[in-house]
Order: structure tokens, then sequence, then C-alpha cells
């Protein structure tokens, strides 16, 4: 790709302070990428009183991938009527705006963190890496929402609903993607209970049918849940949709030590990118220098890999920050007695040091 230029937007909470250590990364692998910065979330109503403003809009409409960092407050316009989920929540407007159908995010097992797991060492043996896939334009998070008062009560509604095709496209992603692992997907539903899990069982078992050599297994998600805690080992691609894909992705990226270490990727079905950290502004730690880089910067290393064919530069981030874990080196979220505690910009100091 010529000249190629990306949206950064660093939003709110430890969003700026890890986005500024991500950019030094880039900065140093690939600095042929131009960077256009805009203001998103919290930082956007600040100035513009709006979450997801218009000039944010037209920056991120001419570049090749966003870069996210994260979005949580301040939220104050939540609490006007006015105001719908989408409008305040400028994640959700802007997966909608790109049209961001896919979100990818893997729990990678680091072996330099085997005892920080809450796991015990034994059920961790055989991980390596699970890769969660979640539908991100559909159920509750779009779906008509509202409260009102009847009968004296008030009264909130939100509607779950998917079309056949939405699901095919994280069943075809997930079919493709299992092809170069381990051959296997679990898709995860509620179809004891749930028309929309139903559907979705249902068009999974038919894309199943175009990829013979991939074994789908469906399982519930609440035994889902349970079963990530009692036997990782047994899930190597978790397909589903937006909400269970939402909680079990966080609950994921507890098993190998932080959600400070969990990345992700969500394309539009054009393959258009935007990469962000799997968790939220943290805002118990924001500001203090302790945030966990890793997120943010494996968030970068899947920009370069899948937008823009950069892999060696992709493997290279990934190699130094395992080698800076295998140094000793650890933020407060992941911090073991006997290691070195260092703060967000020591940590990728450290970073840059084995690039
Ligand atoms: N994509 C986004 O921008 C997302 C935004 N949010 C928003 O974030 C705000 C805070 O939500 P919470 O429920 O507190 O979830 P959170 O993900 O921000 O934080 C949960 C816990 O994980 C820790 N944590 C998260 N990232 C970390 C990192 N990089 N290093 C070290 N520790 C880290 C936090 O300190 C906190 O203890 C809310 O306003 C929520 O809506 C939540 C998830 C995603
Ligand atoms: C607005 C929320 C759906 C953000 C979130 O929690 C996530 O994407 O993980
Ligand atoms: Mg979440």
């Amino acid at each position: 790709m010529m000249n190629p230029s990306i949206a950064v937007l660093a939003g709110d909470g430890i969003g700026p302070e890890v986005m500024a250590q991500t950019l030094r990364v880039l900065q140093q692998v690939a600095p042929q990428i131009t960077t256009k910065h805009g203001l998103i979330g919290g930082a956007a109503y600040c100035q513009y009183k709006s979450h997801f403003p218009t000039a944010t809009k037209q920056l991120i409409d001419v570049c090749d991938a966003v870069l996210f960092g994260s979005v949580g407050g301040p939220i104050e316009a939540a609490e006007q009527p006015q105001w719908k989920n989408c409008e305040v929540n400028s994640i959700l407007a802007l997966r909608n705006h790109l049209k961001l159908a896919i979100n990818s995010r893997p729990a990678k097992f680091y072996p330099a963190l085997k005892d920080i797991s809450p796991l015990k060492n034994e059920r961790l043996e055989a991980c390596d890496e699970i890769l969660i896939l979640r539908e991100l334009l559909g159920d509750v998070y779009f779906g008509e929402k509202r409260t009102y008062t009847a009968n004296g009560y008030k009264i909130a509604e939100d509607t779950a609903k998917y079309d056949e095709n939405q699901i095919a496209q994280v069943a075809h992603h997930a079919f493709k993607i299992a092809a170069t692992r381990k051959q296997q997907v679990v898709s995860v539903d509620k179809a004891n209970v749930l028309d929309t899990s139903k559907l979705w069982r249902q068009v999974f078992q038919q894309v199943a049918k175009q990829y013979p050599e991939i074994t789908l297994t469906h399982m519930l998600v609440d035994n889902c849940a349970m079963q990530l805690i009692l036997n990782p080992a047994q899930f190597d691609v978790i397909a589903t949709s937006n909400l269970f894909g939402d909680i079990l992705s966080d609950a994921a990226s507890a098993l190998p030590g932080s959600l400070g270490m969990m990345p992700s990727a969500s394309f539009s079905s054009k393959g258009f990118g935007l990469y962000e950290p799997s968790g939220g502004s943290a805002p118990d730690i924001a500001g203090q220098n302790k945030a966990n880089p890793m997120a943010q910067i494996l968030s970068l290393a899947m920009m370069l890999r899948h937008s823009f064919d950069l892999h060696t530069e992709a493997n290279a981030i990934e190699k130094a920050i395992e080698n800076t874990l295998d140094a000793g080196f650890r933020t407060q979220d992941i911090m073991q007695v006997g290691r070195r505690a260092v703060g967000t910009q020591a940590f990728t100091d450290e970073i840059l040091h084995h690039l």
C-alpha cells in the first residue's frame, strides 16, 4: 500500500497513556505509516459536546485503518433522555459507522506468566491461545431499546435481533480461521432458550457443511463460562454473539493473567480494520502510569499484520513483548514476587529495547 495512513483515536481514561507508548513502537517499526489524530469519547465530548464528532468521522473515512484506545467518560450526556445508547457510547457508534461485523480477541498464554494465572498450572499446560470471535453489530447492543412507565412502574426493554447473514458472516470467518489453527470451532449460544440462538446454531450447522475438515461443536453459554475456568485447554476458536462474546472475552482474558494483555481486531465485510484493547478505559488506574500497554501495543501488531501485511514487524513486536516478560519486567496488574515492577512508560522502554 502506498503512503498508508491510520486514524489514531486514543479516547479517554487510560487510552491516551497506552496510545502514547504504542505510537513510540509504531514509530520504531513502521515510520512510513502516517498517523492522523482524532478525538472520541469523553475527550471529544469535552471539546465538541459530542462523543463522536463529524471531524472524527471525516478523519477515519480517509484512513486505511483505525487504532483505537478506549472510551468511558465523562458521560453526563448519558443522563439526558434524548441521547440514544449509540450517540453516548462512541465505540458502539464507531463500530456501526464502519460496519465492523466481526471482533477477534486472542487470549494468549505466556510461559513467563504461568504463575500469575488464577488457575492451577496443570490446567494451563496445553493452553497456547484461545481466540474469541464475537459478532459485533447485532444483539441487544443494537436492537430496539426503550424505558417507559406503565401502571406506575418503570420498565426497560432491550431487543436482541439477528439475521442469518450476520451469523453466516461470523461462521465463515470462524471456519476459515480454524483452518489455519486446530481445525475446531466451538459455537457458543443459548439455544435452549433464545430464538436468536436457535437461528445462530442452525446457520452455523449450515455453513459448517462447506468446511468438512473443521470440527464444529455447540456449547451453551453458561456451560462455556464454567468450562473456560475448568478446562480452558479444550478451546481454540470460540465463535459467539455480541453480548456473550463481550462477557466471555473478559473472562478468557483473565486466564493468562490480565485484561490489560488482550488486544482485539474488528473487521468490516470489506476487510477494513479497527484495532483496540479488549478492555475499557480503566478509570480506577487512569492517569497514574500504571496501565499495562500490552493490549494496545498488541492491537498495533494485529493492525500491521492484517491491514498492512507487515508480518515481520508484527512478529517483532510480539517477540519483544515476550522477551520483556522473560526479562522479568511487570506492570502492576501482572506483578509477581521477585519480578521488577515498572510503569506504563518504563515497560514500553523495555519493549523498545528488545525490538
Ligand atoms: N472499547 C472500549 O472503549 C470499552 C469501554 N469500556 C468502558 O470503560 C469504562 C470502565 O469500565 P470497567 O467495567 O471498569 O472495565 P475496564 O475494562 O475499563 O476495567 C476493568 C478492570 O480491568 C483493569 N484494566 C483494564 N485495562 C487494563 C490495563 N491496560 N492495564 C491494567 N489493568 C487494566 C482495570 O483497572 C479494572 O480493574 C466504562 O465506562 C465502560 O463502558 C468498557 C469496555 C470496552
Ligand atoms: C460498549 C461495550 C460493548 C464495550 C465493551 O465492553 C467491549 O467491546 O468489550
Ligand atoms: Mg467488554
